[in-house]
């Protein structure tokens, strides 16, 4: 009886691994917001997606923000991982910053963006697993 309690209490839950960007351009970095319907609707992030079989985490933030904002990009440094636990899954965040970009931006999955300074970043409300790299932007805003 108790290990079948205990078993019960074993969900299978989905990793995911998702990648993220630092854009950053004049001190200011790029943030957007989920759109409705998806996952943290509503919750501000940074440009990236889910890390497709067979591409490493550089190939997808590239994809990703050519398919995201229509820009062109060079990957730059790892920043930072951060794993948080939203119950149904868990994601772990790959975040690069960005070496360089081009081409004219368009938000194409997003409804709002902003470029942030270090106080523009906290009253917004973020996506859990962005809480840690905000509170680590200071190191290079
Ligand atoms: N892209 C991105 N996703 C994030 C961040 N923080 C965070 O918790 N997530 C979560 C939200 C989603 O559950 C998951 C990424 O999903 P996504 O919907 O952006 O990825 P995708 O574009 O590849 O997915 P899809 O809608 O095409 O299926 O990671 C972040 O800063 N950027």
């Amino acid at each position: 009886m108790e290990a079948f309690a205990l078993g019960s209490n074993l969900k299978e839950r989905p990793v995911i691994h998702v990648t993220a960007a630092l854009l950053i351009h004049n001190g200011k970095v790029f943030a957007a917001k989920r759109s409705s319907g998806r996952h943290l609707a509503g919750y501000w992030e940074f440009p990236g997606g889910k890390i497709e079989a067979n591409e490493t985490a550089s190939e997808c933030l590239e994809r990703e923000l050519a398919e995201e904002l229509n820009l062109s990009t060079e990957i730059g440094s790892f920043f930072m991982k951060t794993t948080h636990d939203y119950g149904d899954k868990k994601v772990v965040l790959h975040v690069y910053q960005i070496a360089s970009f081009m081409g004219e931006l368009q938000l194409v999955d997003h409804d709002e963006y902003r470029w942030l300074s270090l106080t523009d970043c906290t009253p917004l409300k973020w996506a859990p697993a962005d809480i840690p790299i905000v509170n680590r932007l200071a190191t290079i805003l």
